[in-house]
């Protein structure tokens, strides 16, 4: 696992990473959500050693971050990094080389990269030639040709079409699978919330919630319930150990002081008549997002 272990970090007065803590687990992908200015990409530039913390360690297994394992991420940076007049092939097998692969084995990897990215056909491209959004792609290329030890990637998926945010998912989660660790960046919640084993939401420079989603939701659930029946639903006012929030006809939201309180009501609207519809009121990681970061 790579930790990233208590990491502060300032710059003149402004202090824009505080006691930064959280893991990076092999074989999980790890979502990293923050506002503009949260300090994602700082906190990227010091696991990757670009930046060094005021205090705090990067750690992988307990020991400190080493200098050979940091060779081995495959980084996207927010800056990007590869050359616009350089074909991406070339550039691919230059940056395999790079880590030690032969050039045989950088093309042959590079190629199957960009096919399975979709950008097969532009392999002999200058890298300026490219829409941005292929351009993009070439960058993912990039992070994954020599078969990194874990994956950091800033905003790998902006600018990207929903074609083209399938099959990068498709690639990181088929290298997440091998044992991986990979951490990504992004603003957009509901591709966070799709394809996330892992979050870690940051806000002002402060880890503000992890877990998995299952856990966020878990930890910010509200004791609320829904009921929508055939019939109308009054009575539910009635009802032990509940209070109604707002109530419609045959739908009724609602808080029970414990779960058993609620399948009391359940059980009840049974006896009643035909119920459509009976849950805990589920949340959304953007409500939740809101709630962490307000
Ligand atoms: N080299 C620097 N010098 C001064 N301030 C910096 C420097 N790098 C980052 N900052 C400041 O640190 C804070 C965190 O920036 P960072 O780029 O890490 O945020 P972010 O979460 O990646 O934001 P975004 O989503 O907008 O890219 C911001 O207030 C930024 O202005």
């Amino acid at each position: 696992m790579i930790a990233v272990n208590g990491v502060n970090k300032s710059f003149g007065a402004a202090h824009v990473l505080q006691d930064v803590t959280f893991g990076i687990q092999p074989g999980l992908m790890t979502g990293f959500v923050g506002g503009n200015g949260a300090g994602k990409t700082t906190t990227m530039r010091i696991l990757l050693g670009v930046l060094t913390p005021d205090s705090g360690r990067i750690e992988v297994d307990g020991a400190p971050i080493t200098a050979d394992y940091r060779a081995g991420i495959g980084y996207m940076p927010e800056e990007r990094g590869l050359y616009p007049k350089m074909s991406v092939l070339d550039q691919l097998v230059h940056l395999g080389r790079l880590h030690d692969m032969s050039g045989a084995a950088a093309k042959t990897r590079a190629l199957a990269l960009l096919d399975r990215l979709g950008l097969g056909e532009r392999a002999g491209s200058r890298l300026e030639e490219l829409s941005l959004g292929n351009q993009q792609r070439a960058q993912i290329a990039a992070a994954l040709v020599h078969d990194p030890v874990a994956l950091v990637l800033d905003e790998p998926f902006s600018g990207l079409d929903p074609h083209a945010v399938d099959t990068t998912l498709q690639v990181l989660r088929e290298t997440a699978d091998t044992g991986v660790p990979v951490l990504f960046s992004s603003h957009q919640l509901d591709l966070v919330e799709r394809l996330c084993d892992e979050l870690v939401i940051l806000a002002d420079g402060r880890v503000r919630a992890t877990g998995s989603r299952a856990e966020l939701l878990a930890a910010h659930a509200e004791p609320e319930w829904e009921l929508v029946t055939a019939t109308d639903t009054g009575w539910v006012r009635d009802a032990r150990g509940v209070e109604v929030l707002s109530f419609d006809g045959g739908h009724v939201r609602f808080r029970a002081v414990s779960d058993s309180a609620a399948h009391e009501v359940l059980a009840d609207a049974v006896g009643r008549g035909t119920v459509h519809r009976f849950g805990p009121v589920t949340r959304t990681l953007h409500e939740i997002f809101t709630e962490v970061t307000r």
